[in-house]
Protein backbone atom coordinates (compact mmCIF):
# COMPACT_ATOMS: atom_id res chain seq x y z
CA UNK A 1 0.00 0.00 0.00
CA UNK A 2 1.26 3.34 -0.55
CA UNK A 3 2.49 5.99 1.83
CA UNK A 4 -0.21 8.25 1.21
CA UNK A 5 -2.93 5.46 1.62
CA UNK A 6 -1.71 4.13 4.72
CA UNK A 7 -2.01 7.49 6.04
CA UNK A 8 -5.37 8.41 5.34
CA UNK A 9 -6.40 5.08 6.44
CA UNK A 10 -4.77 5.54 10.53
CA UNK A 11 -5.89 9.22 10.16
CA UNK A 12 -9.48 7.92 9.76
CA UNK A 13 -9.42 5.95 12.73
CA UNK A 14 -7.40 8.10 14.94
CA UNK A 15 -10.45 10.65 14.28
CA UNK A 16 -12.61 8.42 15.51
CA UNK A 17 -11.14 8.95 19.39
CA UNK A 18 -13.40 10.97 22.00
CA UNK A 19 -11.95 15.04 21.37
CA UNK A 20 -9.88 14.35 18.71
CA UNK A 21 -7.83 17.39 18.45
CA UNK A 22 -9.28 21.00 18.58
CA UNK A 23 -8.33 24.41 18.98
CA UNK A 24 -7.00 24.19 22.81
CA UNK A 25 -6.80 20.65 22.56
CA UNK A 26 -4.13 19.56 20.70
CA UNK A 27 -3.42 15.49 22.27
CA UNK A 28 -3.11 13.10 19.70
CA UNK A 29 -4.29 9.85 20.60
CA UNK A 30 -3.35 6.36 19.15
CA UNK A 31 -5.83 4.00 21.16
CA UNK A 32 -8.22 3.72 18.24
CA UNK A 33 -5.56 2.33 16.29
CA UNK A 34 -5.29 -0.37 19.11
CA UNK A 35 -9.20 -1.08 19.19
CA UNK A 36 -9.20 -1.65 15.55
CA UNK A 37 -6.79 -4.97 14.36
CA UNK A 38 -7.12 -3.61 10.91
CA UNK A 39 -5.19 -0.90 11.62
CA UNK A 40 -3.23 -2.65 14.04
CA UNK A 41 -1.98 -4.58 11.69
CA UNK A 42 -1.56 -1.71 9.07
CA UNK A 43 0.73 -0.38 11.36
CA UNK A 44 3.08 -3.61 11.92
CA UNK A 45 2.74 -4.32 8.46
CA UNK A 46 3.93 -0.56 7.12
CA UNK A 47 7.07 -1.23 9.70
CA UNK A 48 7.62 -4.40 8.27
CA UNK A 49 7.83 -3.01 4.62
CA UNK A 50 9.38 -0.02 5.97
CA UNK A 51 12.53 -1.88 7.05
CA UNK A 52 12.46 -4.73 5.02
CA UNK A 53 15.92 -4.30 3.66
CA UNK A 54 17.50 -3.11 7.11
CA UNK A 55 19.32 -5.54 9.45
CA UNK A 56 18.72 -4.55 12.65
CA UNK A 57 20.62 -6.08 15.79
CA UNK A 58 17.74 -5.13 18.51
CA UNK A 59 14.25 -2.99 18.49
CA UNK A 60 13.96 -0.74 21.39
CA UNK A 61 10.87 1.10 22.71
CA UNK A 62 10.01 3.61 24.64
CA UNK A 63 6.95 3.58 27.67
CA UNK A 64 4.65 3.19 27.44
CA UNK A 65 2.83 3.67 24.01
CA UNK A 66 6.02 2.55 22.32
CA UNK A 67 6.27 -0.98 23.64
CA UNK A 68 2.75 -1.25 21.87
CA UNK A 69 3.98 -1.53 18.54
CA UNK A 70 7.39 -2.20 18.88
CA UNK A 71 6.55 -5.73 20.68
CA UNK A 72 4.56 -7.28 17.63
CA UNK A 73 7.23 -5.61 15.10
CA UNK A 74 10.04 -7.51 17.10
CA UNK A 75 8.38 -10.75 17.44
CA UNK A 76 7.56 -10.41 13.57
CA UNK A 77 10.78 -10.12 12.52
CA UNK A 78 12.90 -12.27 15.51
CA UNK A 79 14.73 -9.83 17.32
CA UNK A 80 15.27 -8.80 20.42
CA UNK A 81 12.99 -6.40 22.22
CA UNK A 82 14.75 -3.55 24.66
CA UNK A 83 12.38 -2.15 26.97
CA UNK A 84 13.31 1.58 27.64
CA UNK A 85 11.40 2.89 30.89
CA UNK A 86 10.88 5.59 33.11
CA UNK A 87 12.86 6.12 36.41
CA UNK A 88 12.35 3.45 39.47
CA UNK A 89 10.79 0.58 36.83
CA UNK A 90 13.75 -1.37 35.96
CA UNK A 91 15.70 -3.76 38.75
CA UNK A 92 19.33 -4.60 37.31
CA UNK A 93 21.91 -2.09 36.55
CA UNK A 94 20.62 0.84 35.06
CA UNK A 95 22.08 3.74 33.17
CA UNK A 96 20.07 6.58 32.40
CA UNK A 97 19.27 10.03 30.51
CA UNK A 98 17.49 12.85 31.43
CA UNK A 99 14.65 14.16 28.99
CA UNK A 100 13.43 17.41 28.07
CA UNK A 101 9.66 16.93 27.14
CA UNK A 102 6.99 19.89 26.14
CA UNK A 103 6.50 20.86 29.76
CA UNK A 104 9.49 19.94 32.53
CA UNK A 105 11.89 16.68 32.28
CA UNK A 106 11.49 13.32 32.72
CA UNK A 107 14.48 10.26 33.09
CA UNK A 108 15.13 7.37 30.72
CA UNK A 109 16.41 3.68 32.15
CA UNK A 110 17.55 0.28 30.12
CA UNK A 111 19.61 -2.72 31.47
CA UNK A 112 22.71 -2.34 30.69
CA UNK A 113 22.84 -5.78 30.05
CA UNK A 114 20.25 -5.58 26.98
CA UNK A 115 21.75 -3.02 24.62
CA UNK A 116 24.13 -5.58 22.35
CA UNK A 117 27.65 -3.46 21.76
CA UNK A 118 28.23 -1.64 18.54
CA UNK A 119 24.39 -3.38 17.81
CA UNK A 120 22.42 -1.33 15.22
CA UNK A 121 19.07 -0.73 17.16
CA UNK A 122 15.30 0.28 16.09
CA UNK A 123 13.98 2.97 18.25
CA UNK A 124 9.96 2.48 18.27
CA UNK A 125 7.53 4.76 20.00
CA UNK A 126 3.91 5.63 19.04
CA UNK A 127 4.26 9.47 18.49
CA UNK A 128 7.20 11.74 17.96
CA UNK A 129 5.99 15.66 19.21
CA UNK A 130 9.22 17.86 19.97
CA UNK A 131 11.73 15.09 19.57
CA UNK A 132 12.74 15.30 23.34
CA UNK A 133 11.87 11.42 24.18
CA UNK A 134 13.39 9.55 21.32
CA UNK A 135 16.61 11.86 21.08
CA UNK A 136 17.15 10.89 25.24
CA UNK A 137 16.61 7.95 24.38
CA UNK A 138 19.19 7.67 21.23
CA UNK A 139 21.33 9.21 23.66
CA UNK A 140 20.84 6.36 26.38
CA UNK A 141 21.07 3.87 23.63
CA UNK A 142 24.65 4.60 22.33
CA UNK A 143 25.72 5.33 26.38
CA UNK A 144 24.52 1.72 26.86
CA UNK A 145 26.74 0.52 23.85
CA UNK A 146 24.48 0.48 20.82
CA UNK A 147 23.93 2.31 17.64
CA UNK A 148 20.95 3.99 16.75
CA UNK A 149 20.37 3.56 13.12
CA UNK A 150 16.44 4.78 12.42
CA UNK A 151 13.43 6.45 14.32
CA UNK A 152 9.73 4.89 14.05
CA UNK A 153 6.98 6.82 15.16
CA UNK A 154 2.77 5.89 14.65
CA UNK A 155 2.17 9.47 14.46
CA UNK A 156 4.33 12.92 13.67
CA UNK A 157 3.93 16.49 14.75
CA UNK A 158 6.04 17.87 12.70
CA UNK A 159 4.77 21.51 14.01
CA UNK A 160 6.63 21.00 17.00
CA UNK A 161 9.89 20.80 14.78
CA UNK A 162 11.13 17.63 16.43
CA UNK A 163 13.67 17.14 13.32
CA UNK A 164 15.51 20.07 15.05
CA UNK A 165 16.32 17.58 18.09
CA UNK A 166 17.00 14.58 15.89
CA UNK A 167 19.41 15.41 13.32
CA UNK A 168 21.11 12.47 11.82
CA UNK A 169 18.99 10.14 12.52
CA UNK A 170 16.53 8.47 9.87
CA UNK A 171 12.81 9.22 10.89
CA UNK A 172 10.03 7.80 9.65
CA UNK A 173 6.51 8.47 10.97
CA UNK A 174 2.81 6.73 9.17
CA UNK A 175 0.96 9.87 9.88
CA UNK A 176 1.57 13.54 10.04
CA UNK A 177 -0.11 16.31 12.03
CA UNK A 178 0.43 20.45 11.53
CA UNK A 179 -1.34 21.00 14.25
CA UNK A 180 -4.81 23.18 13.08
O1 LIG B 1 8.50 13.97 21.28
P1 LIG B 1 8.19 14.28 22.71
O2 LIG B 1 7.87 15.73 22.94
O3 LIG B 1 9.25 13.80 23.63
O4 LIG B 1 6.83 13.53 23.09
C1 LIG B 1 6.54 12.22 22.69
C2 LIG B 1 6.40 11.31 23.87
O5 LIG B 1 5.30 11.71 24.69
C3 LIG B 1 4.42 10.61 24.87
O6 LIG B 1 4.76 9.85 25.96
P2 LIG B 1 4.37 10.18 27.45
O7 LIG B 1 5.53 10.91 28.08
O8 LIG B 1 3.04 10.86 27.48
O9 LIG B 1 4.34 8.75 28.11
P3 LIG B 1 3.40 7.47 27.98
O10 LIG B 1 3.66 6.83 26.62
O11 LIG B 1 3.91 6.64 29.10
O12 LIG B 1 1.97 7.88 28.11
C4 LIG B 1 4.61 9.78 23.63
O13 LIG B 1 4.20 8.44 23.84
C5 LIG B 1 6.09 9.90 23.38
O14 LIG B 1 6.85 8.97 24.15
N1 LIG C 1 0.56 16.60 21.68
C1 LIG C 1 0.75 15.34 22.08
N2 LIG C 1 -0.20 14.41 21.84
C2 LIG C 1 -0.01 13.14 22.27
N3 LIG C 1 1.05 12.72 22.93
C3 LIG C 1 2.02 13.60 23.17
N4 LIG C 1 3.20 13.48 23.79
C4 LIG C 1 3.79 14.69 23.80
N5 LIG C 1 3.03 15.60 23.19
C5 LIG C 1 1.91 14.95 22.78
Amino acid sequence: MYKADIAAKLDAVIRRVPNFPKPGVLFYDITSILADPESFRLVIDAMDQRYQKDDFDAVAAIEARGFVFAAPFAVHRGLPLILIRKAGKLPGETISQKISLEYGEDELHVHLTDVPENGRVLLVDDLIATGGTLSGAASLIRKAGGEVSDLFGVVGLPFLNYSDKLQDLEITTLVDYLGE
